[in-house]
C-alpha cells in the first residue's frame, strides 16, 4: 500500500518551542485516519505542514508520493482541506458556494452542474434553499466537507470537523466521513477520542509535539487494552477493595466511592467474576453491581499521554 501522507523527523518550531517535533507519521492510502490530541499539540500545525501553509524547520513531508516544497503546490490539485475554522460567504446558498469553488477549481458547465449535486447530496443539502448565514454549524461543517471534495481529492485533509458541534451535528458528519471510505483517504485531526473510535481505521496520537503511537484502533486497544470490572457493594467497601487487590487477577483497584462502587483491573474476567461474589460474601456484604467490560480508547488514551502530564 502506498503512504498518502509520510513525514520523516518532521520538526516545526517557533522561537524556541518545537510545536512538531520529529514527528514521523505513516497515512496508509485509503484509510481514515485520526489524529488525535489535546489542545495545543500540535495538530493544526501538522496540518499546515501537509497543505504547504507553512514549512518544516527540518525533516520532510510527502504528500501522495511527492515532497511538499517550498511553495507547497505539489499535488495539491489532489488535497482538499477543511480548516479549524471555515469561513463562507453569508449571503450565498450552498449550490452557489459549491459551484463557486469549483469554478476556481477551472470547473464549469455540466462537469461542474454534476459535481455540485452529489456533493450537495453527500452533504443531506440538496433541499436547503437558505443562505449560508442561516445554516447550522453542522450544516457548515458539512458544506465546508463537501467543498473540500469539489476537486474529487485523493486525500482530504479535515481540522478538528467535529470539535465545534452537538452530538447531533457530530453524527451527521461522522456519517459523511464514513460514507468516504474506500473513495478517498480521510485525515482528520481531533480531540474527541469516540469520533476516532468510531470512524477510524487507525490513529496517531500526538502529545506536546511528539508522537505517543501509531497503530490501528484494534491493534491499539489490543495492546493496550485490559479488562475491568465494576462492583458495587453494600457495606464495607474498603476492606472489599483490599481483598480484591489481593487477588492474582487484579493489576489494580480504585479507591472505593461513597456509593460503594470499586473498579477493578482484571488480566482473568472469568476469575474475577468467580471469584468477587464468594469474597463479598464473606465480608458479610452485599453485591449491589457486578459489570465488566473493556477498556475504550478513552482509557488507553490517558494511560498513554495523561500520567506525563
Ligand atoms: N504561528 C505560531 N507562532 C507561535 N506559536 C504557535 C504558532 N502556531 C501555533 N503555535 C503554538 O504551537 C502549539 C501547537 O499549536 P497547534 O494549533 O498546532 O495545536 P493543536 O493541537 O491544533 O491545538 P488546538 O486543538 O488547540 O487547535 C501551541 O502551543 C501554539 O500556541
Amino acid at each position: 500500500m502506498s503512504s498518502a501522507i509520510r513525514t520523516a523527523a518532521l520538526t516545526k518550531s517557533y522561537g524556541p518551542e518545537r510545536v512538531v517535533d520529529s514527528l514521523d507519521l505513516d497515512v496508509e492510502e485509503g484509510s481514515i485516519f485520526g489524529f488525535l490530541g489535546a489542545n495545543g499539540a500540535g495538530k493544526t500545525t501538522t496540518l499546515r505542514l501537509a497543505t504547504g501553509l507553512a514549512r518544516p524547520t527540518s525533516g520532510s513531508i510527502q504528500i501522495l508520493g511527492r515532497d511538499v516544497g517550498a511553495g507547497g503546490s505539489a499535488g495539491r490539485s489532489e488535497i482538499g482541506f477543511l480548516p479549524d475554522v471555515p469561513a463562507f460567504y453569508g449571503w450565498m446558498t450552498a449550490p452557489e458556494f459549491l459551484r463557486f469553488t469549483g469554478g476556481l477549481f477551472g470547473m464549469s458547465g455540466a462537469a461542474l452542474r454534476e459535481r455540485t449535486e452529489m456533493l450537495l447530496d453527500l452533504a443531506g443539502l440538496t433541499d436547503v434553499t437558505s443562505k449560508l448565514g442561516g445554516f447550522s454549524r453542522g450544516m457548515k461543517q458539512r458544506l465546508g466537507i463537501a467543498q473540500a471534495l469539489v476537486n474529487a481529492p485523493r486525500l482530504l485533509l479535515l481540522d478538528e470537523p467535529t470539535s465545534a458541534l452537538d452530538p447531533m451535528g457530530r453524527k451527521d458528519v461522522l456519517d459523511m466521513i464514513i460514507s468516504l471510505r474506500g473513495r478517498t483517504t480521510v485525515f482528520f485531526s481531533t480531540h474527541i477520542l469516540g469520533d476516532v473510535e468510531r470512524v477510524c481505521d487507525t490513529v496517531a496520537i500526538l502529545d506536546r509535539g511528539r508522537m505517543v503511537t501509531q497503530a490501528p484502533i484494534h491493534e491499539l486497544k489490543a495492546r493496550y487494552g485490559k479488562e475491568r470490572v465494576v462492583v458495587e457493594v453494600t457495606r464495607d467497601a474498603d476492606v472489599l477493595a483490599r481483598d480484591f487487590g489481593e487477588r492474582q487477577w487484579a493489576t489494580s483497584t480504585t479507591t472505593p466511592g461513597d456509593d460503594g462502587r470499586i473498579e477493578i483491573t482484571v488480566t482473568d474476567l472469568r476469575a474475577a467474576q468467580h471469584d468477587i461474589p464468594a469474597i463479598v460474601a464473606a465480608r458479610g456484604s452485599g453485591l449491589a453491581r457486578l459489570e465488566a467490560g473493556e477498556i475504550g480508547l478513552e482509557e488507553v488514551f490517558v494511560d498513554l499521554v495523561g500520567g506525563k502530564k
